[in-house]
């Protein structure tokens, strides 16, 4: 059996009925980490000896009897902005290159309670800022997959959450965490080909997650099929007293919701995200999944969210405005990287220049621009005002559908080195993503198909606060019609 090819559900039912151990389905994908990472550079740290011996500790509850956590034995890779106790947590930046926190997250506590096994810490942007997974302090992660034909043309995993993504569709890991502010998880997972799921604002605990802007950062699953996103999440969601935004709602049964019947439900197709210049085969993409959704006895309704080409100009006031303020903690002082100076200024500012990628300085001097006197009501006030009218044209959407379509992204992968010098085109890969980030609904993507050129493209189901189970529900249609079953290039069995 080839185990890094199961689904968790599959490996959930393996485990229980000892096909294979947690040792054995563990140590396949170790071994699979130790052939491929330096390749891939998916993984930032890998834990080969820690997870093998969660992996022992996993066989030792398993044998015990029926009652072992969901995820006992499942190996997992961790996206590195999740704080995990004792293990090195960097945020992809020199800032953090040798911080190692002293607790664990809680979305990674409440995934370690429930039996799961960290194989290592994922690469990502420099703390989770970029759409490429090139602003990393550790390397860029490569896609997995490659273009027909051409063996040689490095791509990108999408960002920020690639090396997540990457990992999942190699098979170096079942499943992996992810977080998106405004398309990190969903993005990537549409460039690699698996699915992902950004949970309502508010559904996960951001305690002990580094943040980037806090009014919409969320954490959630990324795995090769709907069902292991929603075991994921069904495990990751939860209040937390320790996150004062974090909503005491029960977390309903992710996990039935998925292959739900759809009669009878109401899927809207927003105009606005027909955007001038989408390539034909991601429209084309888009219609068959409304036509999926349409056998499947959706009534398929058009809707209007006009003020959604604000989204993303407003999300890059309102993102690097958080993140300045966010980030003006690392100052050489408390913790992390310092560079000695022979003022408290020149400390400050010798930490700074040097812990701090291009990216990130970048963001910090528009967000710190924005929040300015003289420009604060002109740009940050004017920006969350805007916001505010976003979100309405959710609620107002949602008033008649029960869901939304759209495509993920405006292209498949593309090549490394690409839109490298242009950072505004690199902000337009989130266009379909930032609208439901600055909405704080839950969204997914969901493989549809292939592109002519063999790279997957993604399809997004955006759902009401606090229903991923009608997201769930969708997306596993879209998988059941789309018999995504393509595999990347580059993955454990082939090397
Ligand atoms: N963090 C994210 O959701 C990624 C987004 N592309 C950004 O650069 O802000």
């Amino acid at each position: 059996m080839m185990l890094t090819e199961l689904t968790i559900a599959g490996a959930q039912g393996g485990l229980r009925r000892r096909e294979f151990s947690a040792t054995e389905l563990v140590g396949a994908h170790v071994a699979a980490i130790e052939r491929l990472n330096g390749r891939l550079n998916a993984f930032i740290t890998v834990t080969s000896d820690l997870a093998l011996d969660a992996a022992r500790r996993a066989d030792a509850i398993l044998a015990g009897g029926e009652d072992a956590p969901a995820l006992t034995g499942i190996p997992l890779g961790i996206k590195d902005l999740f704080c995990t106790d004792g293990v090195r947590t960097t945020a992809a930046s020199r800032m953090l290159e040798a911080f190692v926190p002293p607790y664990e997250s809680t979305v990674t506590a409440n995934l370690l309670a429930d039996g799961a096994v960290f194989v290592g810490k994922t690469n990502l942007d420099e703390f989770a800022m970029g759409s490429a997974n090139i602003t990393s302090a550790f390397g860029s992660v490569e896609n997995p997959w490659k273009r027909a034909g051409d063996e040689e043309t490095v791509l990108v995993p999408g960002g920020s959450s690639g090396g997540s993504a990457a990992a999942v569709a190699a098979r170096l890991a079942m499943g992996a965490t992810g977080t998106d502010t405004g398309g990190s998880i969903r993005q990537p997972a549409s460039y690699c080909g698996i699915a992902g799921i950004k949970p309502t604002y508010g559904r996960c605990s951001r305690w002990g997650t580094i943040a980037f802007a806090s009014s919409l950062d969320q954490a959630g699953p990324m795995a090769r099929t709907v069902e292991d996103c929603a075991i994921l999440l069904q495990s990751m969601a939860g209040f937390d007293v320790r996150d004062s935004t974090s909503v005491d709602i029960a977390v309903p049964d992710y996990r039935a919701a998925c292959g739900r019947s759809l009669k009878g439900m109401k899927v809207g197709i927003p105009a606005e995200y027909r955007v001038a210049g989408m390539p034909a085969e991601v429209e084309a993409a888009w219609e068959q999944g409304i036509a999926w959704l349409r056998d499947a006895g959706c009534e398929i309704v058009e809707v209007s969210l006009p003020y959604t080409k604000y989204g993303l100009a407003t999300y890059y006031i309102v993102a690097p405005a958080e993140c300045s303020s966010n980030l003006a903690r690392y100052d050489g002082v408390r913790f992390g990287r310092r560079v000695p100076g022979e003022s408290l200024d020149a400390l400050y500012e010798a930490t700074r220049r040097e812990g701090f990628g291009a990216e990130v300085r970048r963001r910090i001097l528009m967000g710190t621009y924005v929040l300015s006197a003289g420009y604060y009501d002109a740009y940050y006030l004017r920006a969350q005002k805007v916001r505010n009218l976003i979100r309405k044209d959710f609620e107002n959407a949602f008033r008649t559908v029960d869901v939304l379509l759209t495509p993920t992204a405006p292209s498949p992968a593309f090549a490394q080195g690409e839109k490298m010098d242009d950072p505004v085109q690199m902000y337009l890969n989130d266009v379909f993503t930032v609208p439901a980030s600055m909405a704080g609904v839950p969204a997914m993507s969901v493989p549809a198909g292939l592109s002519a050129s063999g790279l997957p493209l993604g399809l997004q189901v955006i759902g009401r606060s606090f229903d991923e189970e009608s997201v769930f529900a969708a997306a596993s249609a879209l998988e059941r019609a789309a018999g995504f079953t393509h595999r990347p290039a580059v993955r454990a069995e082939v090397v």
